[in-house]
């Protein structure tokens, strides 16, 4: 039954590195094999349960982390500012949704990147583009962008230590919600203060009543925090798959759920055949060009029993597109009978490039596509089921705008994304606050 796991090898697969020696890889990969998962089928299932209330439209799924992932920023104080950041939004989400909101960290794997070219040219000097950790070094120099099988192992250990500490913080008291309420303080002296004070001060006064009636400790202090990936990197994402000794079923153990990205979403293509034998919860991006037969194509393929919770589409279509494109699409696929989650990444869709060469995106666009999200379901009245962000816990000038009002020339101070640009602490709790008054509007 499980023979289909190696179907995918005879297809096409984009994006994959071109690996010099093959029998490096194959030692890497051999020792993934060798590895202990990284998450267990079972929490793999209760991930699934959870997203199958939001797909009913009684959850919100908040998902969100680095674009890129580095080895080198898996330090204690990085994860903990990731792992608070999402924690204060879920607070001003759950708030404001009045239901319980999933949160999925971009983390522990977000080390493998698709780009639009496999080149990279500075001052006249050419060299493979960066691929994410997983794949090659980022320093444009000949050995460091060099692809090396090792990084593959690398990646695991790195998202060893990065899971462990997670659950680490979300069990072990760090979590606490009346800690998490600390977030205003971030706003204090900022224009935003003003907008979002009372918002915060409500949140502020039900967490103390919580208290006040004793609510059992354990559900202020401790939290369900999954961790999710694009499994683009199939010499990777194969070796961790593993057989549920519970089902007999395959389950990828690099994280408990996987995503298909918006280049590698081929009906034909290896990523979609290996994910589409795999019971972990998945994803797949779907951009401004994905009609409404290739959705219900990809439905056939990896939720062919329509099993609600396995299927998560992720949209993708730019500010100026979703309010034309994003309706026709829910409606499309609710004619056919299916509910899949919907949620929506307002980040890949609103890239820009400044002219002093900083990709950048404009928060107002962000929110505008995040308004249109809002706007298609109501008019459709399908669910919008959640958000997906590119974000960090530091305060890095990456996006433009939001209440610090970063400018162009602000984003050269401290810009350190290797890849796409992310929202800051700031930015992303601004963004949360905002969602959080769509969520309410939805109550009413
Ligand atoms: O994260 C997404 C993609 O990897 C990224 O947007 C591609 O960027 P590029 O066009 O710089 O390659
Ligand atoms: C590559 C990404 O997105 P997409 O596949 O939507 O372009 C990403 O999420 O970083
Ligand atoms: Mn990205």
């Amino acid at each position: 039954m499980n023979e289909g796991l190696e179907a995918y090898r005879v297809l096409e697969a984009k994006q994959q590195p071109q690996w010099p020696d093959a029998s490096a890889v194959q030692l890497a990969s051999d020792e993934l094999a060798s590895q202990p998962p990284l998450v267990f089928a079972g929490e793999a299932d209760q991930l699934r349960t959870r997203l199958a209330a939001a797909a009913r439209g009684e959850a919100f799924l908040l998902q969100g982390g680095d674009c890129a992932e580095t080895f080198e920023a898996a330090t204690a104080d990085k994860i903990r500012d990731r792992v608070k950041t999402l924690l204060q939004m879920a607070v001003v989400l759950t708030y404001g949704a009045s239901m319980p909101v999933i949160k999925v960290g971009r983390m522990a794997g977000q080390f493998a990147k698709p780009r639009s070219s496999d080149t990279e040219t500075r001052d006249g000097v050419t060299l493979p583009a960066y691929r994410g950790d997983l794949v090659n070094g980022y320093d444009f120099t000949p050995e460091a962008r060099a692809v090396d099988p090792n990084r593959l192992t690398r990646g695991y250990h790195v998202s060893a230590s990065t899971l462990n500490l997670i659950r680490a913080f979300t069990q072990g008291g760090f979590a606490d919600l009346r800690q998490v309420h600390e977030w205003n303080k971030g706003f204090v002296g900022t224009p935003a203060n003003q907008r979002y004070e009372s918002l915060a001060a409500e949140i502020d006064r039900a967490l103390k009543f919580m208290e006040a009636c004793g609510v059992d400790h354990t559900a202020l202090t401790q939290t369900e925090f999954y961790v999710s990936h694009e499994a683009l990197l199939l010499d990777y994402e194969r070796p961790l798959v593993r057989i549920d000794s519970r089902t007999g079923l395959p389950y990828g153990t690099s994280g408990h759920m996987l995503w298909i990205g918006e280049r590698t979403r081929d009906l034909n293509g290896a990523h979609v055949d290996l994910l589409s034998r795999l019971r972990n919860p998945i994803g797949v991006k779907l951009g401004p060009t994905a009609s409404v037969d290739d959705a219900l194509r990809l439905i056939d393929k990896l939720d062919p029993e329509r099993e609600p919770g396995r299927l998560t589409f992720i949209t993708r279509m730019g500010a100026g597109k979703i309010r034309d494109v994003l309706p026709g699409l829910l409606e499309g696929v609710r004619d056919a009978g299916a509910q899949p989650l919907w949620i929506t990444d307002p980040m890949h869709g609103n890239g820009i490039t400044t002219e002093t060469g900083y990709k950048t995106r404009r928060f107002d666009d962000v929110m505008d596509e995040l308004r249109g999200f809002f706007e298609a379901h109501r008019e459709v009245g399908t669910f919008p089921g959640g958000i997906h962000v590119e974000l960090t816990g530091d305060d890095v000038t990456e996006c433009l705008g939001g209440s610090e009002n970063i400018d162009e020339e602000t984003l050269a101070t401290r810009y350190e994304s290797l890849c796409d640009p992310r929202l800051n602490h700031r930015q992303s709790l601004e963004l949360a606050f905002q969602v959080a008054e769509e969520l309410k509007k939805l109550k009413h």
